[in-house]
């Protein structure tokens, strides 16, 4: 067990002011009073829904060693120490990593952002790493993993607390190195305030989130601010083909790198060919076969590739192993109908960027007889402006769709439904429908479908649940597509 006095544990901590003992031992740290109790350390949060500083009272009620809290309560209780710092959220986060014995220090740790490509990114970079006969860490939407052990993930960036844990795991399992995603979230958030990255990597910026950083401005300002954050030993690997790439190198004192598909840049590309079976790509004057699809896949490789490279790997090892790699659960996942050959791509295009890419793609590699059915829904108590776009996006770039639920958390399916009809063009209503049930919507479009078709279900990808008031049952597009197919005799 951990145990360490307070006072070792604010070393990079702004502390304003500090009352009782400060050689208490801690055990433990929490941001949720509900976790208090002996020996713990908890540090009151500013949320979106609540605020912790309300709790400090019940929390210790329950024996508490310490309080960290931006606000001191009005009684102080004399068995407790209390720190009082100018931000509770980056407080904790110094304070996990020290508590943890600072293991980003002990990796090298990559960090992947941007709105989109962060999951395919971190999973390849992992992948390949493994396969270069490195222990490795992986850290994302989709899974937590030590090697192939794998650890099942809540959030695409966890809290500084469970963050630095895993990462304390993957230094004693022997990892050397962790790819990791960093989602605007964490970034706003501090969970990864106090690591040391080895290289950060910027995918792309489009719509996403703006429910909750307000404008596209404080979006991008949370991006920028995980490379301004990073330190002068560290890479900073920027998309120069997107228009906030350049952008989020302007403050950073890592060493500056780009890549692109379109012109002068440390690692480029070039676009032979973007067929079914994968894509052709040039790449730094060697050309070679992917077996990803889809233009934003040739970016993700880029990344991956250029990151590694700037790891010190082997130009020539990294590209035979990356020309061999598959993609990330439920990312562009083909399941193919045993009849009639019908194409389901199942896909967690969850933002009008992904979906467009998606499409396009679609529309790119398929042959001219193909139709494409699209299922689409837009997740509950999310970003609700992007909804029109998306259903919009889907009725111009299909021959048929279905608006569907995706994961309607505690808001009504139709009235997501409405949002997203509100954003298809008269010409285009014919080719929409409206089915709120999301099985009964992968029906529908595989019965719509003739021989060799294309159904693309997206939203949801690798996600095995659907959300609804809080419960989560279980619903897995894959596995429905496939149990769709085989009832319908396609
Ligand atoms: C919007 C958001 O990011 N919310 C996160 C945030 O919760 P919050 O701000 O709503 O917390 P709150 O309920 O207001 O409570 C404030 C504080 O009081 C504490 N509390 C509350 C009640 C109590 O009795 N006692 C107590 O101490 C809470 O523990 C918290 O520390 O802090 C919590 C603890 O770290 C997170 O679990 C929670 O993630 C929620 C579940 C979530 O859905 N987050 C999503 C949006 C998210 O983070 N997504 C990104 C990826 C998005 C993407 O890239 O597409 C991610 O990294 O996963
Ligand atoms: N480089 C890219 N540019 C644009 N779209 C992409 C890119 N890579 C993947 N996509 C699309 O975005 C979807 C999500 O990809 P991925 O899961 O890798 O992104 P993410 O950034 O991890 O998303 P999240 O924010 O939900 O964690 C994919 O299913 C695909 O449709
Ligand atoms: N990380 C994203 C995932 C969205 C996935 C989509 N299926 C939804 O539920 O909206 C979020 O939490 O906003
Ligand atoms: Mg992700």
């Amino acid at each position: 067990m951990i145990s360490l006095p307070l006072f070792s544990l604010l070393t990079d901590v702004t502390v304003l002011a500090q009352y009782g003992p400060t050689d208490v031992p801690i055990t433990a740290l929490t941001l949720d009073s509900r976790e208090a109790g002996p020996g713990v350390a908890f540090c009151a949060l500013r949320g979106t829904a609540t605020d912790g500083h309300k709790f400090i009272e019940a929390a210790v009620a329950q024996g508490l060693a310490a309080v960290v809290c931006e606000e001191l309560p009005a009684v102080l209780h004399p068995a407790t120490s209390y720190v009082l710092v100018k931000d509770s959220g980056a407080a904790l986060a110094h304070m996990a990593a020290a508590f943890y014995g600072h293991p980003s220090r002990q990796l090298k740790l990559i960090g992947v952002t941007g709105t989109n490509g962060k999951t395919t990114c971190a999973t390849l970079l992992h992948k390949l790493l493994r396969e270069l006969g490195y222990h490795a860490g992986l850290l994302s939407t989709v899974q937590n993993q030590i090697d192939e052990e794998v650890i099942p993930a809540t959030h695409t960036t966890p809290d500084a607390i469970r963050l630095n844990a895993l990462l304390a795991r993957m230094v004693a399992a022997g990892c050397t190195h962790v790819c990791m995603e960093v989602s605007s979230h964490a970034v706003a958030q501090h969970r990864v305030t106090g690591l040391r990255f080895a290289g950060g990597v910027f995918t792309n910026l489009t719509h996403d989130h703006l429910d909750y950083h307000g404008t596209f401005d404080n979006y991008l300002k949370a991006k920028k601010g995980f490379f301004d954050a990073l330190p002068k030993t560290a890479f900073a690997l920027t998309n120069a083909d997107d228009k906030r790439g350049p952008v989020m190198l302007q403050n950073t004192a890592a060493r500056r790198e780009t890549y692109s598909l379109r012109g002068a840049a440390t690692f480029r590309a070039k676009l032979i060919a973007n067929e079914v079976h994968g894509l052709h790509l040039e790449i730094d004057g060697r050309e070679i076969l992917f077996r990803l699809i889809g233009v934003f896949n040739a970016y993700n490789l880029l990344a991956v590739y250029g990151a590694a490279v700037l790891l010190g790997e082997d130009p020539t090892e990294v590209l035979t192993i990356l020309s061999g790699l598959t993609t990330a659960p439920g990312r562009f996942e083909p399941v193919v109908s045993e009849k009639q050959g019908i194409t389901g791509i199942v896909d967690y295009a969850h933002t009008p960027d992904a979906l467009e890419n998606v499409l396009q793609t679609l529309l790119e590699i398929r042959q001219p007889s193909q139709q494409i059915i699209t299922v689409v829904g837009c997740g509950g108590n999310r970003d609700a402006a992007k909804r029109p776009i998306m259903a919009n996006l889907a009725a111009r770039l299909s021959n048929q769709v279905i608006l569907t639920a995706d994961n309607p958390r505690f808001e009504d399916p139709n009235d997501i439904l409405a949002q997203m009809q509100a954003g298809v063009t008269a010409p285009d209503s014919a080719k929409v429908r409206t089915v709120a049930d999301r099985r009964e919507a992968i029906q529908t479009a595989v019965q719509l479908a003739g021989a060799n078709d294309i159904v693309l279900v997206a939203g949801k990808g690798h996600e095995n649940y659907q959300e609804i008031r809080g419960v989560k049952a279980p619903f897995d597009d894959k596995l429905i597509l496939t149990e769709v197919f085989a009832a319908l005799g396609k």
